[in-house]
């Protein structure tokens, strides 16, 4: 078997006097996500269905947010390093399928950005990572703006 799927999900809580950081992305909010490192959520799930795909446990596993290592760490540089370790197992990104939940603020002006950075540090052509946004319809704490979520899918093949 030469492909293998991966799917990842994470959530972050909304604070003020944080930036809210998205994919790389540093969008304009008057609250930001609260974590150890930039709590860059939407980059936390997909680093997670990189490394589900190959049985390789989660984040937390790699950066243990106990660790003062990895605070306030650009969430981009860990997917540089999760990259790695798939491409030294002989695994690389085919593509990669994901959504941001987030009923503000508005991400849609923000997704190509997303997408451009996301693709750069995973050297993937630009049409292999998909980014969309939707609303949670004002239900739950996302709903009620307390907190951001991600879901993301990946497919891997053999180098
Ligand atoms: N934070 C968000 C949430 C959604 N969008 C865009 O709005 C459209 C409608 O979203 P629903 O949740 O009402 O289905 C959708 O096409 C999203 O692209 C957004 O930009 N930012
Ligand atoms: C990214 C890491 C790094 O310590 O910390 P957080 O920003 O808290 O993010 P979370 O998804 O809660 O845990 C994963 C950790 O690896």
């Amino acid at each position: 078997m030469n492909i293998r799927i991966g799917n990842g999900y994470d959530i972050h809580q909304l604070g003020p006097d944080r930036p809210l950081i998205l994919g790389g992305v540093n969008i304009p909010h008057e609250l930001g996500l609260v974590g150890h490192s930039d709590a860059d959520v939407l980059t936390h799930a997909i680093m997670d269905a990189m490394l589900g795909a190959l049985s390789l446990g989660d984040i937390g596993h790699y950066f243990p947010p106990s660790d003062p290592q990895w605070k306030g760490a650009d969430s981009l540089k860990l997917l540089h390093e999760v990259n790695g370790l798939l491409l030294d197992r002989g695994w690389q990104v085919v593509n990669i399928d994901s959504v941001v939940v987030a009923e503000r603020p508005k991400l849609k002006p923000h997704l190509s950005a997303m997408g451009d950075r996301l693709s750069t540090i995973l050297n993937l052509p630009r049409d292999r990572v998909s980014i969309k946004a939707t609303t949670n319809e004002k239900l739950g704490p996302v709903g009620r703006e307390e907190a951001i979520a991600a879901y993301a899918v990946t497919l891997l093949q053999q180098t």
